[in-house]
């Protein structure tokens, strides 16, 4: 195991993990979100002219990648910045900084933003779904790939010193491609060096999540400590549910704040309100983790977005009125995040 045993590798470096808070698991800070560029579903209104006016809210909440500027979410570290102190106020924490290679990942601006508002942020290492893979990513081997992610863990991405302190979130399709196998696959290698937190994405099919596991598990990843991302638009069958759960993983929803009439990537999937997120928590708390996943610019509050404390100041008064506990809440904004955080 490495010298970051009983810590938690943040952007300034290694901390107590006692220190964290509460944690959103799953955020992007600063992201190129381009590669979800996709047209407004058959009947949606066309975009308008100029989307980021009141007028058009409506139009941007229910067709956020339609919109190009709306994806460029890297663009908008003044008002991230602004976020992050808000968060602050509202008791946070610490936020997992899920963007890796693939989607303009940038290190020395989480390295910044976290020196300017006391937040503690993790960064991802890794590699994103194919359509963002590089040829240079294509064409190496799983030796390289484990290689790349355990530098990038240790010494640092980039180019810079800034290390990274989670491998994710690893991005997979459905079905998983050649190139998203052989990076599961360092990442098991790595997280098996290393005793690091993992994070994915799965496809979007109930079945990718359990294949996206095993596939781990055979190359000696640690399931204990890996997160499997977006559960609230990929398994609705309560028994699937509690199959997928058994194998070990924490479960996360983490599109808190998404609530979308047609989810252009998958039209069959109704997108759950946030009301209907909480349906699927009980009996899960000790696993479970929770985040909201901003990667476009309309869920920002400059935007009249949510924003990076809609959990906490408004998820976690419905969370007491539904009976979860506050113990529970603890659970699973503090406890499930410091202990899966943590190097082993
Ligand atoms: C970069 C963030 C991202 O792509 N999130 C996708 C969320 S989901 O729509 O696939 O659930």
């Amino acid at each position: 195991m490495s010298s970051l045993s009983g810590k938690v590798q943040t952007v300034l470096g290694p901390v107590d993990p006692d220190l964290l808070g509460c944690t959103m698991t799953h955020e992007h800070l600063a992201v190129n979100a381009s590669f979800c560029d996709f047209p407004a579903p058959p009947g949606a209104e066309p975009e308008p002219e100029n989307p980021f006016q009141m007028q058009h809210m409506h139009w941007l909440r229910q067709n956020p990648y339609s919109c190009r500027e709306n994806l460029q979410l890297q663009q908008e570290t003044g008002a991230v910045r602004d976020e992050l102190l808000a968060y602050r106020k509202a008791g946070g924490g610490t936020i997992v900084e899920n963007t890796t290679t693939g989607i303009d990942r940038d290190l020395p601006t989480l390295k910044q933003l976290a020196k300017d508002t006391g937040v503690h942020i993790i960064a991802g290492a890794g590699f994103y779904i194919d359509c963002t893979h590089s040829d240079a990513t294509r064409k190496m081997s799983v030796e390289k790939l484990t290689d790349v992610i355990v530098s990038e863990v240790l010494h640092g991405a980039d180019g810079t010193d800034i290390r990274c302190g989670v491998i994710g979130e690893i991005g997979t399709s459905w079905p998983i491609t050649d190139s998203e196998t052989k990076v599961l696959r360092a990442t098991a290698h790595a997280q098996a060096q290393l005793g690091c937190p993992v994070i994915i994405h799965p496809g979007r099919s109930p079945a990718a999540p359990a294949e996206i596991l095993r596939i781990l598990q055979e190359a000696g990843g640690d399931i204990s400590k890996t997160v499997m991302s977006h559960l609230d638009r990929t398994i609705f069958d309560e028994a699937e549910l509690l199959e997928f759960a058994k194998l070990g993983s924490y479960l996360e929803y983490d599109l808190f704040g998404t609530e979308m009439l047609n989810y252009p990537f998958h039209l069959e999937v109704d997108m759950p309100s946030d009301s209907q997120r909480l349906r699927f928590f009980e009996g899960f708390e000790d696993r479970l983790v929770i985040s909201h996943d901003i990667h476009t610019k309309n869920r920002l509050a400059k935007f009249g977005g949510h924003g990076y404390s809609h959990i906490l100041r408004n998820i976690v008064p419905k969370m007491l009125t539904r009976g979860i506990t506050q113990q529970q809440v603890d659970k699973i904004l503090m406890d499930n995040p410091k202990h899966w955080l943590t190097f082993k």
